[in-house]
């Protein structure tokens, strides 16, 4: 469980991205932040693993107070988070393979760290999270190989490898074409079904938001303004959202 207790994010420069949030997000929902772009939604998700300090209220993932982890307790604490980025941050010049392994070299004893001498269980468990994202054929293609779209799967899969119990994911199919973008939700939704993994994602396609989450919650200068189920969005919902700046999906 994720919980948001009257948290706010200050940047050093002042601006106020995050003010008093009140959230609790159970373990195994798939959820979609919107809102128009500097609403605050990246500083949201960023907060979840720390990549950004909250600078006021308390921000709880299940039992830990994730303000008040140090050093080694926050490695610890984001192997059970995994990030998805819009730009995928793979190793292009090598294999999809090795691009998942890398997600065990945390845990690799000093010497096998320098040597990249993995297990027989971390290769099996690399080309099991291959498969579940459906890229096991490409195991041992150099991912500059790679469309967009499977690139930004064995991102998925390199995650899915370290065992998550949450993903964030912040706009991981703003650069790929719609069917492509469609083929990932579908990866992000099977997961998160699969496994009960909770997705926390942030995105601009409203549509995709809607069709593939259960719920939504909608920022607007740094506040929820919405909180609720996917299919309960209605236009004038996201009319507040957007600030009156709604003017339905554009295809581009
Ligand atoms: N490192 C930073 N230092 C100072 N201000 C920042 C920083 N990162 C973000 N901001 C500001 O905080 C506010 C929220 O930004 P954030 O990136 O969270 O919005 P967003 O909704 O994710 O936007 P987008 O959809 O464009 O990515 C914006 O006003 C932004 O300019």
């Amino acid at each position: 469980m994720i919980e948001f207790i009257h948290v706010d994010k200050t940047y050093a420069n002042g601006t106020a991205a995050l003010r008093d949030i009140n959230l609790r997000i159970e373990q195994g929902e798939f959820v979609a932040v919107i809102g128009l772009s500097g609403a605050g939604k990246s500083t949201l998700i960023r907060c979840i693993n720390r990549m950004h300090e909250i600078t006021g209220g308390t921000l709880m993932v299940d039992d830990v107070d994730v303000a008040k982890l140090k050093g080694r307790e926050i490695r610890r604490f984001r192997r059970r988070i995994g990030m998805i980025f819009q730009s995928f941050n793979l190793v292009t010049r090598t294999t999809v393979l090795k691009n998942v392994l890398v997600s065990f070299v945390p845990e690799l004893p000093y010497w096998r760290k320098w040597t990249g001498i993995y297990t027989r269980e971390q290769k099996i468990k690399a080309l099991e999270a291959l498969d579940k994202v459906g890229i096991l054929d490409k195991s041992f293609v150099r991912v500059d190989q790679l469309s967009g779209g499977q690139q930004q799967r064995v991102a998925l899969a390199r995650t899915l490898a370290q065992s998550p119990d949450i993903i964030l994911a912040d706009e991981p199919i703003a650069s790929l074409d719609p069917v492509t973008a469609r083929v990932v939700m579908d990866d992000f939704k099977n997961i998160n079904k699969a496994m009960s993994i909770s997705v926390i994602m942030n995105i601009h396609h409203v549509d995709m938001a809607l069709e593939y989450a259960d719920r939504i919650i909608g920022i607007s200068q740094g506040e929820v303004v919405f909180d609720g189920e996917a299919s309960k969005v209605t236009p004038e919902i996201l009319q507040h959202i957007y600030g009156g700046q709604w003017e339905g999906e554009k295809h581009d």
